[in-house]
């Protein structure tokens, strides 16, 4: 299909955008898929009733069935929800330069305020936070109309500290990357790729690696003590402010300008970009929203100090890779049609530094590459929490009708005529980042970024989108951010538990985009957010078809078609139909086979630990039994592990319940396979009552090899502890036996 301009012809396009060609094949193969299902749901009600009506029918008989008919209605229910992705994917492309030449004539470059956010020192290395802030405070933009916030939930002296660094090695920085015209501006980026060739390069290269010196020995000695380190009466007043009893869970807000527009000059003159640095006052008696919260303090520190209409949010593990990405934003806020409508233009996470076969599906590719661009040809995209332009306008209300912050100077279009340092300024940014300061206030519910789910990206956009507004997804061909991932099984399955509770949340609220989403949005966009809310969901399938229907078959009960009964047929239809197109998604979007592998067996991993736990977490919390935290991804890497990681070796390790229900399916199905073996040679005739069990087991042993090699092959610290293996053979004893007494009545 030939690009569709969205912008009158008159004046040259900032962007234009084309339907993928597989959207009418998928349409078309969605209407016989789901045909298929009708017959399937049909046959399973049919049987059900029968069987119901049979007086002597037994009831584990009727809850095994039952428990079929519910794993294929949650298949077909997701299954639904993912065609959303389907039905109209597009393809966007953007022109900077026609955007440079609209604003050389005719207006001037809106001001961006760049939130990042960092919670924990040890967790999150103070040098990679800084160098996420030193890769956009050197963005190909006037410097002038940028600033960066550094937002420290973990208000730790030793971030401030690699600031205060980061703020004087800026000085030589952003030059650097100017005069050599860089594309890489994270200076970790650019130095390990061995960019260094001229006297400059390594001048710079020593200048950074001594700085990184300093604040790595810092942070090794957990405290700022060295007198040498701190040169200024400034800095040291600054540090001097963590007093007795401060901890990271209670202490008052600390606000640092580490440098200012108006006055900080690089070392050739040029104005530098503001930098500040905050760790909003915490409180035992007030809740702080994890990183909501800080996203609204950030936003309402920022509308005292600069208020810019953008908003760029950042993580501490990711940086730019790509100068220009404001301007490619601005290739759609400043859009005169359409643009006004934008909330926010989000540019997908891409990671630097994934295996070959990228075992952990750490790209996660379904949801930052494919679904986003069939929502992107509906109303938008999903917010991903990082790499996500805001127009700052979208935090309040409806694009129709505006809603008021309780003070003025908060409100968007308020212009900040004081300077960022200036004694009106500061108080009134201290007091805006007050614990206690949105009670009573609409932040967090009409205003800002959203409470009420531990995936506040997700649930944010979710309502802005419900509100009215629409978003971008910009996926240009050089990654606009380069994120870094965790490499352990355990780190990856605790981060998908965090995001699988953070959409029940919202699937279990009174927003639920079943009914709510669709209301607001329409049927295709309710059901792509509800394709996420209820992504736990997947555990309910997996388990019975990894643990109840295996146990039922070793106690002789089949659940399974014949090989003869047409039946047998829709499965394997369902089976190869929906395996096919997600392989073909994947290798659409750049992956290889083996990729797509890793991915689908990380999904039935999930399935099994994610998912599940996660679902079990979320109901305790409904029941008042325990509180949701937000458990922050680890980012510090340990040599053994990285090395069994680029061998592509799973990570097991230490005891987790995730590994005993990984333990347990895997010795389960290997049980089901050899005693289906045994069957069919004992009596060949019942291999083609036995073939689809055989069929499913063998898949999952054939995704199972690394749990095998984990528990019996391997001798180093990464393979799986003897505490799990003993308490998932003891669990499954248990379950076997309770199958074995529940069954007695039924076999024959
Ligand atoms: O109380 C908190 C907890 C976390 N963070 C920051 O939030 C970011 C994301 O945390 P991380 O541990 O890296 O979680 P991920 O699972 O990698 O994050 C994904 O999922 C989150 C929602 O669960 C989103 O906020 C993120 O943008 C998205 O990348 C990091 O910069 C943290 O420093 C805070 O500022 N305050
Ligand atoms: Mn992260």
């Amino acid at each position: 299909m030939a690009p569709t301009p969205n912008l009158s012809t008159s004046t040259p396009p900032l962007h234009t955008f084309h339907v993928h060609r597989r959207a009418v094949p998928y349409r078309i193969f969605a209407v016989v898929y789901f045909s298929a299902i009708l017959v399937l749901l049909y046959h399973h009600i049919y049987k059900l009733f029968t069987n119901l009506l049979h007086p002597t029918t037994s009831f584990s008989l009727v809850f095994l069935h039952l428990s079929v008919v519910l794993a294929d209605a949650i298949f077909a229910f997701m299954w639904t929800t993912t065609q959303a992705f389907r039905m109209r994917p597009i393809q966007r492309r953007t022109f900077p330069d026609n955007l440079v030449k609209m604003l050389d004539k005719s207006g001037e470059y809106p001001g961006l305020d760049v939130f990042i956010f960092t919670a924990d020192p040890y967790k999150e290395p103070p040098m990679s936070v800084v160098n996420t802030a030193l890769s956009v405070m050197a963005y190909e933009y006037p410097t002038d109309k940028n600033s960066v916030y550094i937002s420290d939930d973990g208000g730790s002296k030793l971030t401030l500290f690699a600031f205060m660094e980061a703020a004087r090695f800026a000085r030589h920085w952003l030059p650097f990357c100017r005069e050599k015209r860089l594309v890489e501006r994270s200076p970790d980026a650019y130095f390990s790729n061995n960019n260094c060739c001229s006297s400059k390069d390594e001048e710079m290269k020593t200048m950074y690696e001594a700085m990184k010196g300093r604040v790595e020995n810092m942070v090794e000695r957990g405290e700022v003590m060295n007198e040498e380190y701190l040169t200024s009466k400034h800095d040291r007043d600054a540090l001097n402010k963590w007093k007795l009893g401060f901890t990271h869970q209670d202490h008052p807000t600390i606000i640092e300008v580490l440098l200012d527009n108006g006055e900080d000059k690089d070392i050739t003159g040029y104005k530098m970009p503001n930098l500040v640095y905050i760790a909003r006052e915490k409180s035992k008696s007030s809740a702080h929203h994890f990183k909501a919260g800080a996203l609204n303090v950030l936003t309402r520190v920022s509308a005292t100090m600069t208020n810019a209409p953008v908003i760029l949010t950042l993580d501490c593990d990711m940086h730019s890779n790509d100068p220009i990405t404001p301007l490619r934003t601005l290739c759609f806020l400043l859009e005169p049609i359409m643009g006004l409508e934008v909330a926010y233009v989000q540019f997908p996470q891409h990671f630097r530094g994934i295996n070959k076969n990228d075992t952990y599906a750490n790209e996660i590719k379904r949801s930052f590459r494919v679904d986003p661009i069939g929502m992107d040809g509906l109303q938008g995209t999903c917010y991903l929490g990082t790499g996500c332009f805001f127009r700052r306008r979208s935090l309040f209300g409806s694009p129709l009708s505006q809603l008021f912050a309780e003070r003025r100077e908060l409100n968007p279009e308020h212009v900040v005529d004081k300077n960022i340092k200036s004694k009106e300024v500061l108080s009134m940014a201290h007091l805006v980042a007050s614990s206690n300061y949105e009670d009573g206030t609409n932040w967090g519910s009409k205003i800002g970024f959203r409470y009420g789910s531990l995936v506040e990206d997700y649930y944010t956009g979710y309502k802005l989108q419900c509100e009215g507004w629409k978003s971008v997804f910009c996926d240009p061909e050089r990654p606009a951010f380069l994120g870094d991932i965790p490499i352990n099984l355990h780190d990856v399955l605790s981060q998908n538990k965090r995001w699988a509770i953070g959409h029940l949340e919202v699937a279990f609220s009174k927003y639920c985009p079943l009914m709510y989403g669709v209301n607001s949005m329409g049927i295709l966009m309710g059901l792509a957010y509800a394709r996420y809310a209820f992504e736990a969901f997947w555990s309910i399938p997996f388990t019975i078809y990894a643990f109840l229907i295996p146990l039922a078959f070793i106690n002789g009960v089949s659940t399974f078609p014949e090989v003869t009964n047409p039946l047998f047929y829709l499965y394997v239809f369902f089976f190869v139909g929906a395996y096919a197109q997600d392989l073909t998604d994947f290798l659409l979007t750049n992956g290889t086979i083996m990729q797509w592998w890793s991915d689908q067996r990380m999904w039935l991993i999930r399935g099994l630990t994610s998912y599940l736990f996660g679902s079990i977490d979320c109901s305790f919390q409904k029941l008042g039994i325990s509180a949701l935290g937000f458990n922050v991804t680890n980012k510090v890497v340990d040599d053994e592990q990285s090395k069994r990681y680029e061998q592509g070796t799973f990570e097991f390790g230490i005891t987790s319940p995730f590994f005993v229900t990984l333990t347990m399916a895997a010795i389960i199905n290997l049980i089901t396979f050899v005693v289906g073996v045994v069957r069919v040679v004992l009596f060949p005739e019942k291999f083609g009552e036995m073939f689809v069990q055989m069929f499913i087991s063998g898949f999952v042993i054939v995704n199972c090899w690394p749990i095998y090699e984990g528990i019996a092959l391997r001798v180093d610290k990464g393979r799986m502890p003897t505490k799990t293996i003993t308490i998932s053979l003891l669990l499954l004893g248990i379950l076997h036996c309770v199958t074995f007494f529940s069954l007695t009545h039924v076999r024959h």
